[in-house]
């Protein structure tokens, strides 16, 4: 299948499996849920395939070495487009989780501020790295783990994303890693 029918399927997907949740997890925020997209195989089977094209070239070679996913819901994804490109997964997790030596980020996000770690050992110095998550809101989660990426010496190439909030400016807080959202609501 090409990329482009890749892409349609999780397109179509995303827009009849997420559903809007108003005031949660606070009044004024309209949350994204993502649990009933997870429950359709075949959904869930087109968002992965289409999120693993962010770690192929052209020509369908892998030019990833790591795929890094973020607390919880970025879990969820990333560890089925590591495996789909055949390369390492590494958790970013909340405070206190990891149990070895870690970097630490203090962010804050479209509902809140918190602290991210990775174990410093999770990436090698000179790995590419490809990042996935559901959602890019503020843009807090995803820059403050372009920089744990950094600080083991390694490099963000890229951030893949199910959904993109248009309405905040989260490419902004990545810099120039390359973003593909499937979607922008
Ligand atoms: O762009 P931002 O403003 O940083 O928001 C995006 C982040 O918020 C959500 O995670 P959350 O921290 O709610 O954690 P969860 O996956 O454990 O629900 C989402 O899964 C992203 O990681
Ligand atoms: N509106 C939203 N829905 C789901 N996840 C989010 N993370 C940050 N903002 C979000």
């Amino acid at each position: 299948m090409g990329g482009s029918d890749v892409r349609a399927r999780a397109v179509d997907a995303l827009t009849r499996l997420v559903r809007d949740i108003p005031d949660f997890p606070e009044p004024g925020i309209v949350f994204k849920d993502i649990t009933p997209l997870l429950a359709d195989p075949a959904g869930f089977g087109a968002v992965v395939e289409a999120l693993a094209e962010a770690g192929r070239d052209e020509d369908g070679q892998v030019v990833v070495d790591k795929v890094v996913g973020m607390e919880a819901r970025g879990f969820i994804l990333a560890a089925p487009v590591a495996l789909a490109l055949g390369v390492g997964f590494a958790p970013v997790r909340k405070a206190g989780k990891l149990p070895h030596l870690t970097h630490r980020v203090d962010y804050a996000l479209e509902y809140g501020e918190a602290v991210l770690e990775l174990h410093r050992d999770a990436v090698a110095a000179g790995d590419r790295v490809l990042l996935v998550d559901d959602v890019l809101a503020t843009g807090g989660t995803a820059g403050a783990t372009c920089d744990l990426v950094r600080r083991c010496g390694a490099e963000p190439v890229g951030f893949a994303v199910l959904m993109e909030l248009g309405f905040l400016d989260g490419r902004a807080a990545v810099g120039d890693v390359p973003v593909t959202s499937l979607l922008t609501v």
